[in-house]
């Protein structure tokens, strides 16, 4: 039998209420309360904790506190991710970042998403799409990735875009909803 769990990391519609999905949002409240009470000099328990959290993980990776998450399993980082301050990851669906990655303060990643049909959307159904980020790509502060995006490899995305759509390699994408500014010629 489909649980709502596998239902929910696959696309389908789902009932968040759940107890296994609400087991595992108190599970990711709890370590992200722990991660977020951290101080500066804890590095070792910062890295541990958010290697507990995430679905993988490179050797190396940096997140300022705050962070926070739906369920962390669903969350994919490369090696040496860097995350400013107050990033928001709504890990409904798999979110996979790549290898060299920087966000800036307040970056969301939403994979979150509800039903337009209000009749279905008020009777607590909802789903997810994925988010897909490649390899050496800068998010600006306070950028909104929405659900289903792919962004290529060495992308910029300039400061409060909100990113509808995916993104080729190598450009840098800006606005809302976000378009293609210039091409980065290496
Ligand atoms: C990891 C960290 O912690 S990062 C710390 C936080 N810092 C940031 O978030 C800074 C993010 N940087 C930006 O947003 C920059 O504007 C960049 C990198 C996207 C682009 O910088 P540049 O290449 O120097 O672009 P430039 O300033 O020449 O602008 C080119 C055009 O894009 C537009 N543009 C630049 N940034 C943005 C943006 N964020 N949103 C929409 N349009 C933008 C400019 O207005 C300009 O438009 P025009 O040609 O019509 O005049």
């Amino acid at each position: 039998m489909t649980s709502e769990k596998q239902k929910m990391i696959a696309g389908a519609l789902y009932n968040a209420m759940d107890q296994e999905l609400k087991t595992d949002r108190l599970n990711a409240r709890r370590l992200t309360r722990l991660f977020n009470r951290t101080i500066e000099t804890d590095q070792d328990e910062r890295t541990s904790l958010l290697k507990q959290l995430f679905g993988s993980t490179g050797e190396r990776l940096y997140l300022e506190p705050t962070f926070h998450c739906d369920y962390g399993y669903n969350i994919h980082v490369g090696e040496h991710f860097y995350a400013n301050f107050d990033c928001v990851f709504l890990d409904i669906c798999p979110i996979h970042i790549g290898d060299n990655c920087m966000f800036g303060p307040g970056v969301h990643i939403y994979t979150a998403a509800h039903p337009l049909n209000t009749a279905l959307r008020i009777s607590g159904a909802e789903f997810g799409k994925p988010v897909t980020i490649g390899n050496n790509v800068w998010i600006g502060g306070r950028a909104v990735i929405n659900p289903g995006v792919t962004i290529g490899s060495n992308v910029v995305v300039g400061s409060g875009s909100v990113v509808t759509k995916d993104v080729p390699d190598n450009v840098v994408v800006g606005g809302n909803p976000a378009r293609i500014i210039k091409t980065i010629e290496e």
